[in-house]
């Protein structure tokens, strides 16, 4: 990728985000990244989460990085969330990388139909640990779990490897739409927990993904 063209996305970024913090109304602006291996799912789940779809048909690598944006009322209160949607393959790694220290908050994708995305997970986090902020908001997700023929990752394992690193873990399908705006709400509401000067209550995302997944009859906490 060119230097021109990585100027120009981060142009884009800028002017994206100044327009969405004027607009809108909402109090808390809040950028949330979607990041994982080519083809886990991270566009899908984004549309899913925007439009309410599934992109069914052929497979269209992101390039560079993508942004969607969307308003969540939390508990009376507006949520701008910005979400970076990033390319997977390898070329684009320097485009991520200039993202991470802006991002306040990270899903990290797996596929669960594709093991080496699973095993990859590793070297996601330590990534993540050398760009990202120490206190970003992180958590990991098992993309595609209405794929039950072609599973060859287990829940079990997911949950597993999340505890292992101390993070909230829940499977998701942008297919079928599981989990997909729990996912993002969870999220939103830990960052607007943290906005608050004073926050008369604790919000603790992990307690708060595994009562919502107990509701579902999915996984343990
Ligand atoms: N069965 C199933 N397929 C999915 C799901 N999410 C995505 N897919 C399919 O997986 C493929 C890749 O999806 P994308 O969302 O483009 O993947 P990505 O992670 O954005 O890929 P990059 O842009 O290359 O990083 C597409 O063919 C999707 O239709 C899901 O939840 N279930």
């Amino acid at each position: 990728m060119s230097n021109s063209s990585l100027l120009f996305m981060l142009i884009i970024s800028v002017i994206s985000g100044i327009y969405f913090f004027l607009g809108g109304g909402g109090s808390y602006p809040s950028h949330v990244m979607l990041v994982g291996d080519s083809g886990v799912g991270k566009t899908c789940l984004l549309v899913r989460f925007k439009d309410g779809a599934f992109l069914a048909g052929s497979f269209i690598s992101t390039v560079g990085i993508d942004f969607r944006n969307k308003v969540l009322n939390i508990d009376g209160v507006k949520v701008k969330l910005q979400i970076w949607d990033t390319a997977g393959q390898e070329r684009f790694r320097s485009v991520t990388h200039a993202y991470y220290r802006d991002a306040h908050a990270l899903l990290l994708l797996y596929d669960v139909t594709n093991k080496s995305s699973f095993d990859n997970i590793q070297a996601w986090l330590t990534e993540i640990h050398e760009y990202a902020q120490q206190d970003v908001v992180l958590m990991l997700l098992g993309n595609k779990a209405d794929a039950t023929h072609d599973r060859v990752v287990k829940r079990e394992d997911g949950e597993r490897l999340a505890k292992e690193f101390g993070v909230p873990f829940m499977e998701t399908s942008a297919r079928s739409g599981l989990n997909v705006e729990l996912a993002f709400t969870a999220v939103a509401k830990e960052l607007k927990h943290r906005s608050m000067k004073d926050p008369s209550e604790k919000f603790k995302l992990h307690e708060y993904v595994n009562k919502e997944m107990k509701g579902t009859g999915c996984c343990r906490s």
